[in-house]
């Protein structure tokens, strides 16, 4: 049996009227043949710009939404046909949604959803406790819900998600709306959970520094399709985003000069008499190149590094996605990881206000990119959803 969910050709489609109350209704095409495997012991990213079909897809595999075609296995159950036992693995944490009942206290909506998980009742006791004191509420557990703050309630909400040890935790935005050191503490929860106790998450959030801290692979999607998955570092590369170092030489000679030069870096003469180095790699290169230019016998000035960004990756995998833009080619640096991505044909207007990422973890690679065109999926519709 597969530990793991695996979905493949995932389609939602949902029932729209597009004018007035007695248009014809059409199909809108939330996802579309997406194929993910999400497996345990790691937080697997799934990013896009605002409408790409990431909560979509992340209600379909908690069994909240029943997919139009396609298939969800959770460690091999069919997440429609075993909904009831797929249910007993995962756990949802959605941010900016109202996942507890207002009129209870914080203690009671725990207790309650604990035993819809059937958590024996010693354990359940012991969990309450434990996650109250985790999110911080253990002053506020026996106060109405309805007299929460947003924050508290969303806190709340993060314990219900944990309150089964689910095999698998599909966090949505899950700190949206918190405090940074609760947020903090959320991060390490999940990172420990993946690490630990081999729990499977699947992570989107808008936060894409959360995303590479905790993420050790990502997919990115548009329009409900595959656009590209790997690493952070991967995707960072695939599209050209690198990290910048300058190291600036007080004393530059021939032999620093060829250091660098080695590196492939450019060089720029300061009016000091100085010397700016400026090397843009995947990879960490500021200690190497740091340490050449010093064996070359140089005085280092100053350091900078400005990290790559995972945004303008996802950004420019969305822009390429949309265009229906074909690239093929090898992406420069190593190969220990793979980024592939394939672009739809479709194409759809959207504007990229927002991203979200969800990424692996720190692998200084570069990979190989491999971008495909899909033909026009020019099905009809398909069965609505609820
Ligand atoms: N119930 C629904 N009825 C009709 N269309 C819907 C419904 N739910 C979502 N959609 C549409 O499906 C597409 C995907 O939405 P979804 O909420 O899954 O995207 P998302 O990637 O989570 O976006 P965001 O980052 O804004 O949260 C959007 O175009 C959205 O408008």
């Amino acid at each position: 049996m597969t530990t793991a969910i695996e979905v493949r050709g995932l389609r939602k489609d949902f029932p729209v009227r597009d004018k007035g109350l007695f248009a014809p209704r059409t199909l809108k095409r939330a996802v579309d043949g997406l194929d993910l495997d999400i497996p345990r012991g790691r937080v697997t990213g799934l990013l896009g710009l605002n409408g790409a079909g990431k909560t979509t897809t992340i209600k379909i595999l908690a069994t909240l939404l029943r997919p139009s075609a396609g298939t969800v296995r959770v460690d091999g159950l069919d997440a429609v046909g075993d909904a009831r036992a797929v249910r007993r693995r995962i756990n949802l944490i959605a941010g900016g949604e109202r996942m507890v009942y207002t009129r209870m206290t914080g203690r009671e909506n725990l207790w309650y959803f604990g035993q819809l998980y059937d958590v024996p009742k010693a354990e359940l006791r012991r969990r309450t406790g434990e996650l109250l004191d985790l999110v911080g509420l253990s002053d506020a557990a026996d106060t109405m819900v309805e007299r929460y703050s947003r924050g508290m309630t969303q806190r709340l909400a993060i314990a219900r998600g944990l309150i089964n040890r689910p095999d698998y935790l599909l966090l949505d935005e899950p700190t949206l709306g918190l405090d940074a050191p609760i947020a903090r503490d959320l991060r390490r929860v999940v990172a420990d959970l993946a690490a630990h106790d081999g729990t499977g998450v699947l992570l989107t959030s808008h936060y894409l520094a959360e995303v590479e801290e905790l993420c050790g692979h990502v997919y990115v999607i548009s329009a409900g399709r595959h656009l590209a998955q790997g690493s952070p570092a991967a995707l960072k590369a695939a599209t050209g985003s690198h990290r910048t170092v300058r190291l600036t030489v007080t004393d530059p000679t021939e032999r620093t000069r060829a250091a660098a030069d080695a590196f492939g870096a450019t060089r720029e003469n300061l009016p000091d008499g100085g010397e700016l180095i400026t090397l843009r790699h995947p990879d960490d290169m500021a200690g190497p190149l740091t340490a050449a230019v010093v064996e070359a016998g140089g005085s280092i000035g100053g350091l900078e590094i400005a990290e790559a960004s995972l945004e303008d990756a996802i950004l420019t995998l969305a822009e390429r996605g949309e265009a229906g833009l074909t690239t093929h080619g090898p992406a420069r640096g190593g190969s220990a990881d793979t980024t592939s991505a394939t672009t739809g044909s479709r194409t759809e207007a959207r504007s990229p206000d927002r991203t979200t990422a969800g990424t692996a973890g720190t692998e200084g690679t570069a990979g190989t990119v491999q971008t495909v065109v899909d033909a026009a999926d020019t099905a009809g519709a398909h069965g609505g959803g609820r």
